[in-house]
């Protein structure tokens, strides 16, 4: 099949979360089965040594002629084949600019609606438009597009709208693929017309905030919603765990969407991440200290305690060390850990945070670190070297999301024997397995274990509650075993590394879902 995968960001090019990574490693999997894929993100330059990333590609020359926003917009693609895949980077000056990939200090950019509309246009054109002369030639009208998130959301709405009534995209169908639900791309209903969509359409985009969200009396509510649209119109929908898809049709996780997505349920699948084997590899990983593998940790000591030493933590192997990355946001949870940092304290642990995002959780990392100079470290900013280091060093990874519709750290530090203590939420839930004391550790070290038969001893803590006394226990529960029970860490260390979290097992599903897309008829035909 023919697969081309529409996002705002993409690894190693561009990246802010999870969905980078996605992006950058499913498709590798996925032209390793055979397929050919081209993934079409936006050509950022911010003028930082970043810049230089996009060096590797070439300027196609194609400029494409996009009808949106009261005229036509130019813009240009540049293409890179890397690992078999055709990245290529829509070119507009509109991305060019200092500052984070959605914004900066100022907030969030206000003409990311036109930024993103001029991704999905420029990506449906672009099966059509590039010529790939020396590698496979046009990808044509015969693809399966994934649209992801809502930066990507207009992509199904055009292709039913714009071009499939003209007889073009006949063969193709579209994915709706949601990594988070909170981020809708919703805009006041009078931008429609900058949209490029035809009149008659508005009802797909068309979304109505319920009255206790709404600003004042006179507001209507009416936006457009371009995650709605792509919703309402993709071939299938699909999310990156079945707990998610479970939680997503649920007025607790649907953001407004539950409605929609139950009425596709029929049409709706979640399949858990994979990782970048070759990226998150503890047997070689440039950024960190020492190598190690499963039958030999002895490095991974050595990366807890160049860790510690780098961080001006007391040197210690005795305490567990706990680690947390990620957003600094509502998502993430990390006023749960703000909110049990003095009950933590008290026991015989030490923890590093390392992330960027609200500014009072920032100042929250700062000050717990001068508070607790011998025991928290925080790290503001974006680090992926650091983070590499974090995952192999740590014993353990907190993980408090709110939500979270999969989550990759956990699959890294899994990988890296450091185990997850997670809110049972979503992907979390799906992918960590919850220790066991009844489990088997002699027969989990020997690789003998029948996890079917409750043999195994988990890969991690989960904790039901969004509270700090449920975070709490489980934090205790997790020391009490490293301290006392040696072989039971070893072995819930074990299991977590022997899984298999490779992209190939979940690739093989994505390609069923791209296969079922194809039998059944366009949903908006
Ligand atoms: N300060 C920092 N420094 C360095 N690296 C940092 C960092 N903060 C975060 N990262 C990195 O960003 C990525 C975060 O990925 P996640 O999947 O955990 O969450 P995210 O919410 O971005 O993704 C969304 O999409 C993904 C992909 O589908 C889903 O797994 C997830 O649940 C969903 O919320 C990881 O690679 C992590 O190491």
């Amino acid at each position: 099949m023919q697969i081309v995968f529409v996002s705002s960001e993409v690894a190693p090019w561009s990246k802010t979360g999870g969905l980078a990574d996605v992006c950058g490693s499913l498709p590798q999997a996925l032209v390793a089965r055979g397929h050919r894929v081209m993934v079409i993100a936006p050509k950022y330059q911010n003028g930082s040594k970043s810049d230089v990333l996009y060096e590797g590609a070439f300027d196609t020359c194609v400029k494409a002629k996009l009808g949106c926003f009261g005229g036509e917009q130019e813009v240009g693609y540049f293409h890179q084949m890397k690992n078999g895949v055709d990245y290529v980077f829509v070119d507009h000056p509109s991305f060019h600019r200092k500052g984070g990939l959605y914004g900066d200090s100022y907030g969030v950019y206000g003409d990311n609606q036109f930024r993103f509309t001029l991704l999905s246009h420029a990506a449906c054109e672009a099966p059509l438009q590039l010529p790939f002369a020396e590698c496979g030639g046009y990808y044509g009208q015969d693809v399966v597009f994934v649209a992801n998130d809502w930066h990507a959301g207009l992509v199904p709405t055009l292709v039913a709208s714009k071009y499939r009534p003209h007889g073009v995209y006949k063969d193709a169908r579209t994915i709706c693929a949601i990594h988070n639900i909170l981020h809708q791309g919703a805009e006041p209903s009078t931008t429609f017309p900058n949209l490029g969509v035809p009149n008659e359409w508005y009802g797909a985009l068309e979304y109505q905030y319920p009255e206790h969200m709404r600003a004042h009396e006179l507001d209507e509510g009416r936006v457009v919603n371009i995650l709605k649209g792509a919703i309402a119109t993709s071939d299938r929908v699909l999310t990156v765990s079945q707990g998610y898809a479970y939680e997503i049709t649920t007025p607790e996780g649907g953001q407004g969407m539950e409605g929609l997505l139950l009425s596709r349920q029929n049409r709706l699948d979640g399949i858990a991440n994979g990782i970048d084997m070759d990226e998150w590899n503890p047997e070689a990983d440039a950024d960190c200290a020492a190598a190690f593998t499963v039958t030999d940790m002895s490095g991974k000591l050595e990366c807890k305690r160049a860790l510690q030493k780098e961080l001006g933590l007391p040197q210690r192997d005795d305490v567990p060390l706990m680690g947390f990355i990620g957003r600094l946001d509502w998502q993430k949870g990390p006023d749960l850990l703000q909110n049990a940092l003095h009950d933590m304290m008290r026991e015989d642990v030490q923890v590093v945070m390392l992330g960027s995002g609200l500014p009072e959780l920032e100042d929250f990392m700062r000050w717990a670190e001068s508070t607790y100079p011998d025991k928290f470290r925080g790290w503001v900013g974006f680090s992926v070297p650091m983070a590499h280091r974090i995952t192999a060093g740590c014993d353990i990874l907190l993980m408090p999301s709110r939500f979270e519709p999969c989550g990759l750290n956990q699959l890294y530090a899994m990988r890296y024997g450091t185990l997850p203590i997670a809110h049972a939420t979503g992907g979390l839930k799906d992918t960590i397995t919850a220790y066991n004391a009844f489990g088997d550790a002699d027969k989990v070290l020997a690789g003998t274990a029948d996890y079917n038969q409750g043999e195994g001893v988990g890969t991690g803590w989960l904790f039901k509650d969004m509270n700090a006394d449920a975070l709490m226990w489980a934090v205790r529960s997790a020391c009490d075993v490293y301290r006392s029970e040696p072989k039971m860490w070893r072995a819930m260390q074990t299991q977590a590394m022997t899984q298999d979290l490779s992209w190939d097992n979940a690739a093989t599903k994505w390609e069923k879902v791209f296969e079922w897309s194809k039998i059944d008829p366009p949903h908006c035909g």
